[in-house]
C-alpha cells in the first residue's frame, strides 16, 4: 500500500484503498454512490485532537460536533474514544443516546431549540444545555418547573470577531443569529437571569467562532475576548467559570491547496493563550472545551460515484456526469465548495482532460468539481471525491427522489455497512397507496 496524498492510498492492484478495502470491492458489495470512511483515520484525529491537552496534564473535553456526520456507529465510536458529543436538535439527541452515547458527555446546541426538544433533553439530564437566547431561558425554566428538576448550562456568547471563512458559515460576529451578543451587553443581563435561576447551574461559557478556519488567530483573539469577560464577570457578579467552551470550527484539507494546522498544532496553541491570559487575569482555571465535527469526519471519508453519461463541446466545455451529486454534496453549491476528484481503478493515471464533474440533479448548480483534472473516463468508470465526510451526509436530501447514499465504516480490510442505501419506498414517507 502506498499513499499519493494524505487522504489517499493505493494497494497492490494499483486501485484506491479505503481503511485496508479495495474501493473497488466496495462497490461491487455497496453499489454507488457510497460514502466510505477509513476508521483508523477517525481514530488517529481523535488522539491527535487530545494529545496536547494529556500533555499539558489539563481538564478538557473534546466534544464531537455531530452535525459534520452523524450515524449511530459515530457516536459509538466518539464515545468509545473517551469524547462527548454535541447535538444540536431532537433527532440529534435521539441518534446520539441510541448509538450509547453517555447522556452526561452530551451538549445540547441551537438557536431556537424547541419546547418538546428541551424537555427531551431534561428528561436525558444531559450534560449542559448550550443556552443561546432569552426564549430559551424562559421556555427550559418552566420545563425546569414543571418537571421540578434541575439542569447544567453553559451560556453562549457571540464575543464580536469576524473569522477569516465563507460568510455563511461564520458565526461569532456581532451581528451572528447565534448567542448573546457581548458588545451590547446582552450577555450580561443574561448571565444575571441565569444566575437568578435556582433551576439552572451555570456551568461555564461558550463561543464558537465559525468553521473551515485554517488560522489560529481567530482561536486566539476569541481566548482573549473569552477571558476578558470571565475577569469582568468575576468583578461584576463574583461568578466563575468552570468551563471554557470555545467551539470547534478547526479547518480541514479539500484539496492541495488547503494547508490547515495539524489538531495539535491548534490545541496547543490554544492552550498556551487560555494558561497565559487565564493567569494574567488571576482566575482559576477552567476545564477548556472544544467542539471540532469537521476535522475528525471530514477528511476520513471518500465518496464513490459511477461515471454515466458525458457532454463535451469543444472548445467550451466537458461536462462528466455521476450517479449522485447535490444531493449528497450540497457544499460545492451552497459555499463555493473545492474538491478534487480522480479514478478509483487508477488514481496515479495521467490528467488528459480538464472537467467539470456534474451530478444527475435537475439543477445546473449541482456540481460535485470544477476544472477537475482527470484521464479520459468512460461509462462505468468509478470516480472518487475525497474529504467528503463532513456535512455530506447530514445535509444530503433526496431531491428528486434520488436516495440518499450507503455509507460504510472500513477499518483493517472488512468494510461494515453503517447507513443502509435508502430506497425508493423509505422516499414515500407515507403508507397510502
Ligand atoms: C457551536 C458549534 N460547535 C461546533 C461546530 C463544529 O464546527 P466544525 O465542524 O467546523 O468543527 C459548529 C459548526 O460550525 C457549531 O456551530
Ligand atoms: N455545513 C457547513 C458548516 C456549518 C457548521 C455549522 N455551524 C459546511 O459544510 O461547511
Amino acid at each position: 500500500m502506498t499513499r499519493i496524498a494524505d487522504t489517499v492510498a493505493i494497494n497492490q492492484a494499483g486501485h484506491l484503498e479505503i481503511g485496508g478495502v479495495d474501493s473497488l470491492k466496495l462497490v461491487k458489495e455497496f453499489g454507488t454512490p457510497v460514502i466510505a470512511y477509513d476508521v483508523k483515520r477517525i481514530k488517529t484525529t481523535i488522539k491527535h485532537f487530545k494529545q496536547a491537552f494529556e500533555t499539558a496534564g489539563l481538564p478538557y473535553r473534546v466534544t464531537y460536533a455531530s452535525k459534520a456526520f452523524s450515524a449511530l456507529a459515530m457516536y459509538r465510536l466518539v464515545a468509545d474514544a473517551g469524547l462527548g458529543c454535541d447535538v444540536v436538535s431532537g433527532g440529534e439527541l435521539y441518534a446520539a443516546l441510541k448509538g450509547g452515547m453517555p447522556p452526561e458527555r452530551i451538549e445540547f446546541h441551537g438557536n431556537n431549540k424547541l419546547p418538546a426538544e428541551l424537555a427531551m433533553a431534561v428528561d436525558a439530564q444531559i450534560g449542559c444545555i448550550v443556552v443561546d437566547n432569552f426564549q430559551e431561558i424562559q421556555f427550559l425554566d418552566q420545563i425546569l418547573q414543571e418537571k421540578k428538576t434541575e439542569i447544567s448550562v453553559v451560556l453562549r456568547v457571540a464575543p464580536g470577531i469576524e473569522a477569516e471563512t465563507h460568510r455563511y458559515i461564520s458565526t461569532g460576529q456581532q451581528n451572528s443569529k447565534f448567542g448573546f451578543d457581548v458588545l451590547s451587553g446582552q450577555a450580561d443581563r443574561a448571565l444575571q437571569e441565569l444566575l437568578n435561576n435556582p433551576r439552572m447551574k451555570v456551568r461555564g461559557v461558550h463561543c464558537h467562532i465559525g468553521s473551515q478556519i485554517f488560522a489560529v488567530n481567530g482561536f486566539l483573539m476569541a481566548v482573549d475576548k473569552m477571558v476578558e469577560l470571565l475577569q469582568k464577570w468575576q468583578q461584576q457578579f463574583d461568578f466563575t467559570a468552570e468551563i471554557l467552551n470555545l467551539g470547534g470550527g478547526f479547518g480541514t484539507k479539500y484539496t492541495e491547496a488547503d494547508q490547515p494546522l495539524p489538531p495539535e498544532e491548534f490545541t496547543t496553541k490554544i492552550i498556551t493563550e487560555v494558561k497565559q491570559r487565564i493567569k494574567n487575569a488571576q482566575l482559576p482555571l477552567p476545564e477548556i472545551w472544544i467542539e471540532p465535527g469537521r476535522a475528525i469526519a471530514g477528511e476520513a471519508a471518500t465518496t464513490l460515484y459511477t461515471v454515466g453519461s458525458r457532454k463535451d463541446v469543444e472548445g467550451v466545455c466537458h461536462f462528466v456526469a455521476v450517479d449522485g451529486g447535490m444531493g449528497d454534496n450540497i457544499r460545492p453549491a451552497l459555499y463555493q465548495a473545492k474538491y478534487e476528484a480522480f479514478l478509483a481503478s487508477r488514481p496515479q493515471a495521467l490528467d488528459e482532460q480538464i472537467v467539470t464533474v456534474v451530478g444527475k440533479y435537475c439543477e445546473s448548480g449541482d456540481i460535485l468539481v470544477k476544472g477537475a483534472a482527470l484521464p479520459i473516463t468512460h461509462p462505468g468508470d468509478i470516480l472518487a471525491i475525497p474529504s467528503t465526510g463532513a456535512y455530506g451526509y447530514t445535509m444530503a436530501s433526496n431531491y428528486n427522489r434520488n436516495p440518499r447514499p450507503a455509507v460504510v465504516f472500513c477499518e483493517d480490510g472488512k468494510a461494515q455497512l453503517i447507513i443502509r442505501r435508502e430506497t425508493y419506498a423509505d422516499m414515500l414517507n407515507c403508507d397510502l397507496t
